[in-house]
């Protein structure tokens, strides 16, 4: 049967990245979605303000809303301290698969969760059956629709703390227009815009940092 982009992308990373390095496993990342086939990680350029945003908040518990092929749970993971986690959701079965392979191959899984289903259903569970107390960091980079019902749902289920630093993705393109608006409006947020670009494209987009104020 023929192979999925994603299963493409997972070879190309097994048969050319350092076992283990999971540096080595993001630049091999890049090299095929910039030469051979786009793909949506959230790319070097947009990924060097995660990592700053990941290194100032240094979060014991993050959460990362869209997993794909776990090119930005492998970018995360690698800059989280001794004991702390990473928790991410997705919702399709196929990408799902491929991210638990690239995880693994990056050598990352002992600070990774997978979460496979959709958020609305996890975010509920986060507390009672994965031990979770707050949140110190969320990426969002699921459904661009999912932005602001999960903002909402993670305040409602009390995931949030005074300090918990949330990064959108993608809120020029494909855009986000209801989280920012909902953030931006709320009192509850302190918001920060990072202007950049679509990966490995010249398309305008930009990064949307929340803090929450509780
Ligand atoms: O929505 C898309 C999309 C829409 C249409 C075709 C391909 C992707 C997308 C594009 C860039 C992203 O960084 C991203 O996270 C997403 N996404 O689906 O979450
Ligand atoms: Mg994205």
């Amino acid at each position: 049967m023929n192979q999925s982009k994603e299963q493409r992308i997972l070879n190309f990373v097994l048969q050319n990245a350092v076992r283990g390095d999971p540096c080595s496993v993001l630049d091999t990342i890049d090299k095929y979605c910039s030469q051979k086939e786009w793909a949506m990680n959230v790319g070097d350029e947009k990924g060097k303000i995660l990592d700053k945003t990941v290194e100032e908040a240094n979060p014991s518990v993050a959460l990362e809303l869209g997993t794909y092929c776990g090119y930005s749970a492998v970018r995360i993971s690698r800059l989280l301290k001794a004991g702390a986690r990473l928790l991410t959701v997705e919702f399709n079965p196929e990408f799902a698969a491929i991210a638990k392979q690239m995880i693994e191959f990056a050598g990352v899984q002992d600070k990774v969760k997978l979460l496979e289903g959709p958020s609305e259903e996890i975010i509920p569970q986060l507390k009672k059956k994965y031990e979770v107390d707050t949140l110190d960091f969320v990426f969002l980079d699921h459904w661009k629709d999912r932005y602001t019902p999960d903002t909402i749902l993670l305040q409602e289920c009390n995931l949030l703390r005074k300090g918990s630093v949330l990064l959108a993705d993608n809120v020029i393109f494909p855009g986000a227009p209801d989280f920012l608006n909902y953030v931006r409006k709320s009192p509850h947020f302190q918001c920060t815009n990072y202007p950049s670009h679509l990966e490995y494209m010249q398309v305008e987009d930009a990064m949307e940092k929340a803090v929450f104020l509780g």
